[in-house]
Parts: structure tokens; C-alpha cells; sequence
């Protein structure tokens, strides 16, 4: 699979009977960053869910590269990196990439060798034989990252990937990823609440708001870290306005 593109129209979900999504429509390129920015309890894990094929809409569709999806058929389809990231503590490092694989069937040298490769290439070389409680917090992200990436790195959604790091280890882990995703340049949807966050990484910025969610607020052609330039102020208070419900003056 090559990257693809990702159109949602009319997601719609409810727990229980209480909705949640309410009829969420939103596209990305292929090859793009989405960022979606929405207040605690907006509804951006349950969208992330969807996408990743964990949750079933109530209606709507997701489509993929143009092809409407099934559930079942999202679940294989995308690197999905959740809120918190659970590496196997039994497992070292290269045993934690190489499951991804295995799910996929891979096994044996080859497998272990890929994962060896990806860990040289995105300088965790030294972590191999790191057991998951021996690493920082940063370095724990960018396995997990890879562990989704090598499951499927053309489609990957990560849940409020920065959440526990401290500001530097954010900031190195920013540039990472961007680095990452200047590398094989997947279709990343990105799951936040920080507007700065957003603007670094994101092409792309949809606010979730009100109750039941639905897009309030879709930014596109950003400046981000790969291509800076424009001043990203007016941008922030426009984004922030949305995340907090209020008039524009
Ligand atoms: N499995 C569930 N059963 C019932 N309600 C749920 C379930 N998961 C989430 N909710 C509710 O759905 C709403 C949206 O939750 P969700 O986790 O998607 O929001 P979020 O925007 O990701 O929040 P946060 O930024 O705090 O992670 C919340 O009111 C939450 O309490």
C-alpha cells in the first residue's frame, strides 16, 4: 500500500445511546499531516478509534484512497499508537518490533533484521536490548512509533503522542517524527489538544467542538517545521478561539 488519502463523511457514534461524533466530515491528502484539536472529552480518541477500525460508527463512512472501508478491513490497515503506548515489559526493544511484524507474519531473521534496520536508521540502534522500563519517556514514544510503523507506516494515527513527555523530550520528539515523516511521508492523523503541537507538525487542523462533536473549525496549507516561513500567530488565536467556543471579536 502506498500512502493514501482519508475522507470521512458522516461519522457519527454514540455510547450507550449518549452521541459523541455527530456526523464528522473531514479529508487529508495523501502524504499529509491531519492534527486533530479538540477540548478533554471532545471525541478525538473515539475519531482515532474509528479510524484504526477499533470502533464502529453508528453511520457515516471512511474511505480510504477513495474506497469506502470496512471496520474489519481499517483494523490491518493503519500504525495506530494510543494514548498510552503499551510496550510489552517481557519483551526487550526488539522483541516489542518485532510483534508488529509477527502479526503480519513475519518471522525469524528477516523480521529481526527490519527491525534492526528501522532502529539504526531512526538512531534507537542502542536501545535493541532495552527492556521497556529502561527507557525515558521520549525514547518509549518513538518505539512505540515504530512498532506502529512497521505493523503499517503508510496510514498512521497517534493519539496525543506528546501528552507525557517533559518540553524538551516534546520538542526533540517533534523534530523526530517530522524527520520520520520526511522519510517516507505516510498519512499521519494526529490527535492533540496543544495548538503549538498542531501548528509545528500539522498541514492540515480541524477543531472537534461541540456536543456531540463535529468539525468546527478546518485549516489547510500550514506552515509547519518542514516548511517554515509564514508567522503562525494569527493561525494560534484563530485555532484557540475555536477550541474555546468563543465569538471571534
Ligand atoms: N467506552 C466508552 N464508553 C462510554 N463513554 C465513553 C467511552 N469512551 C469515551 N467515552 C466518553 O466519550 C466522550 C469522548 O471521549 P474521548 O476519549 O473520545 O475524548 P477525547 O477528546 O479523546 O478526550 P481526552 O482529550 O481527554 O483524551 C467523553 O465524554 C468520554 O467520557
Amino acid at each position: 500500500m502506498t500512502a493514501p488519502d482519508l475522507e470521512l463523511h458522516g461519522v457519527a457514534l454514540a455510547y450507550g445511546g449518549q452521541p459523541v461524533l455527530a456526523g464528522v466530515n473531514l479529508r487529508v491528502e495523501a502524504g499529509q499531516v491531519l492534527g486533530v484539536l479538540g477540548r478533554s472529552g471532545s471525541g478525538k480518541s473515539t475519531l482515532l478509534h474509528v479510524l484504526a477500525g477499533l470502533l464502529e460508527p453508528d453511520t457515516g463512512e471512511v474511505c480510504l484512497s477513495g474506497r469506502a472501508t470496512t471496520t474489519r478491513e481499517r483494523r490491518g490497515q493503519s500504525g495506530f499508537v494510543p494514548q498510552r503506548p503499551s510496550l510489552l515489559p517481557w519483551r526487550t526493544v526488539l522483541g516489542n518490533l518485532t510483534l508488529a511484524l509477527e502479526l503480519r507474519g513475519e518471522r525469524g531473521p528477516g523480521a529481526r533484521r527490519r527491525a534492526l534496520d528501522l532502529l539504526a536508521q531512526f538512531n534507537l540502534a542502542e536501545a535493541a536490548n532495552l527492556w521497556p522500563y529502561q527507557l525515558s519517556g521520549g525514547m518509549g514514544q518513538r518505539v512505540a512509533v515504530l512498532r506502529a510503523a512497521l505493523f503499517a507506516r503508510d496510514l498512521l494515527l497517534l493519539d496525543e503522542p506528546f501528552s507525557a513527555l517533559d518540553a524538551l523530550t516534546r520538542l526533540e520528539f517533534q523534530r523526530w517524527l517530522a524527520g520520520l515523516h520526511a522519510e517516507w511521508r505516510p498519512t499521519v492523523v494526529l490527535v492533540t489538544h496543544d495548538v503549538r503541537e498542531a501548528l509545528a507538525l500539522c498541514d492540515r487542523v480541524v477543531v472537534l467542538g461541540g456536543k456531540p462533536a463535529r468539525v468546527v473549525l478546518e485549516r489547510g496549507n500550514l506552515p509547519t517545521l518542514r516548511s517554515p516561513g509564514a508567522d503562525p500567530r494569527p493561525l494560534e488565536g484563530e485555532l484557540l478561539t475555536a477550541l474555546l467556543g468563543q465569538e471571534r471579536p
